[in-house]
């Protein structure tokens, strides 16, 4: 009974949009037959082939294939590595090949963004926790309010074939610039077991098992080529099972975020697990005992975004609008709401340094990307820099009361040595995630190709709670 439910619920009821929600989409997409054939070059580049992969008799024509390939490196910190107990398959890259298939024409990239994309909100509540008004200004806090839409824009990456035995262990997708958001995979219809893609995200584990897939829609629909697909976003931690017989024949597509040209629909249907936080926010904004003192709470976003390798002498910020599923759902019950959620980034500093039973860890919030040799794994950046750019935080309780924690000599050292730094209070609603979150090296660093440019940073939607007893809050009676 709603009536009933306390803040902690509704807190909850936040957590869990973000922990729960699914990070991929996938299914059959049919083709017509023309676009299943395929050109590659052979000899060097002194001969070519073709394969209708809508009339294979046998696998003669895929071996050949393989044997055109290189083998598939991946990427580390520092380069591109070649290490066949970590990703075993066959690679051509996109100057070796030539496919028909469109994955525009098809309808395939359309149907990828409509769940992949989270299109912005247009309304915002007049008052914090009141009444969405159509015509009510945006919250002039919020960096970017009204961001144009965006659009799915693919780039072919790779033809990867997966011969008996093949596999690809854990990893990420490189980062490829900072509008890039997800990847599609394309599995083309040949017969072949084994190859089933997993996914794995925060406490979800999820199996795209795309030669059953590609099975099923052969005996049911016989007359109707169809390839299988699945795009996710690209922090999301993937691996291909060994391919246990036949071959496996993938197109990789590396998926970014342009501007539309076309304005967006106006009667925006909001999504229920958007529309769900949005209720819980305002049953927590409508409780007088809630964040009385006002404050900040935060959520550690359930997604990595790409960040500058080296951001240089440039403020580069995190855009709201790079937000992936969940994140920018959220970010958008908020915005509802009357708030102004804000996406900033996290750094934990002195993170070599013994932590104070107790003691959460020093944590900083920036708005702009930091000096990034922070993020190369070893030491070799100053923690003093990062609390001079940014914001010491400190925890509050989830009423918004302080957290009680230890006055060490220790602690008290520590903020007298940075006095312009106020720790400001935040409630984590969900915990910072980190990039050494991932379960092992190869995870946390690296991705399916090395990428100069960028690298995932960890982001946080910061919100400001107004006081109980503040006229812009809006405790409804
Ligand atoms: O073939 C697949 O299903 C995925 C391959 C992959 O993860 C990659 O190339 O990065
Ligand atoms: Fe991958």
């Amino acid at each position: 009974m709603p009536g009933t439910w306390t803040s902690a619920d509704h807190l909850e009821i936040l957590r869990k949009s973000l922990k729960d929600a699914v990070p991929y989409t996938c299914g059959m997409h049919p083709v017509s037959k023309e676009q299943l054939g395929l050109y590659f070059s052979t000899d060097g580049g002194d001969g070519a082939r073709y394969i209708d992969f809508a009339s294979l008799k046998d696998d003669a024509p895929l071996e050949a294939l393989a044997a055109a390939c290189d083998k598939a490196t991946f990427g580390s910190d520092s380069g591109d590595v070649f290490d066949e107990t970590y990703r075993k398959a066959g690679k051509l890259d996109t100057d070796k090949f030539s496919t028909r298939i469109d994955i525009v024409s098809s309808g395939l990239l359309d149907a990828v963004a409509q769940d992949l994309l989270v299109e912005f909100p247009k309304i915002f509540a007049a008052k914090v926790g009141g009444k969405v008004d159509e015509q009510a200004e945006p919250n002039p806090e919020v960096a970017h309010p009204l961001t144009p839409e965006r659009v799915l824009r693919a780039e072919m990456y790779k033809l990867n074939v997966y011969g008996p035995g093949s596999f690809f262990k854990a990893h990420k997708d490189t980062p490829r610039g900072e509008d890039m958001v997800g990847s599609l995979v394309i599995i083309l219809p040949t017969l072949h077991k084994g190859g089933a893609l997993v996914l794995e995200h925060g406490e979800g584990r999820w199996t795209f098992d795309s030669s059953n897939r590609l099975d099923q829609h052969r005996e049911s629909y016989p007359e109707t080529p169809a390839v299988a697909y699945i795009a996710f976003f690209s922090d999301v931690v993937h691996i291909v099972e060994p391919v246990v017989s036949g071959f496996r024949v993938t197109l990789t597509y590396n998926l970014f975020l342009s501007p539309s040209t076309s304005s967006s629909s106006i009667h925006r249907i909001t999504p229920a697990a958007e529309l769900a936080c949005e209720t819980s926010l305002r049953a927590l904004l409508s409780d007088p005992t809630w964040f009385k003192e006002g404050g900040h709470i935060a959520f550690g976003l359930s997604h990595q975004y790409p960040i500058p390798r080296d951001s240089g002498d440039r403020h580069v910020m995190l855009k709201p609008e790079v937000l992936k599923g969940a994140d920018a759902r959220l970010k958008n019950a908020a915005l509802r709401a009357g708030l102004a959620p804000r996406l900033r980034l996290i750094y934990r500093v002195d993170e070599y340094e013994e932590i104070h039973e107790g003691w959460p860890q020093r944590l900083v919030v920036l708005d702009d990307v930091a000096d990034m040799s922070y993020f190369d794994a070893d030491e070799g950046f100053s923690s003093v820099e990062i609390e001079e750019q940014g914001e010491i935080l400190k925890n509050l309780n989830g009423d918004g009361t302080d957290a009680v924690r230890p006055a060490t000599p220790g602690d008290r050292y520590e903020y007298r040595r940075a006095p312009k730094a106020l720790p400001i209070g935040v409630y984590w609603a969900t915990p910072p995630t980190w990039m050494n979150q991932a379960k092992s090296s190869y995870t946390a660093n690296y991705g399916n190709d090395y990428s100069e440019d960028c690298v995932y940073g960890d982001a946080a939607l910061f919100i400001a709670i107004p006081p109980a007893t503040d006229a812009s809050r809006c405790i409804m009676e």
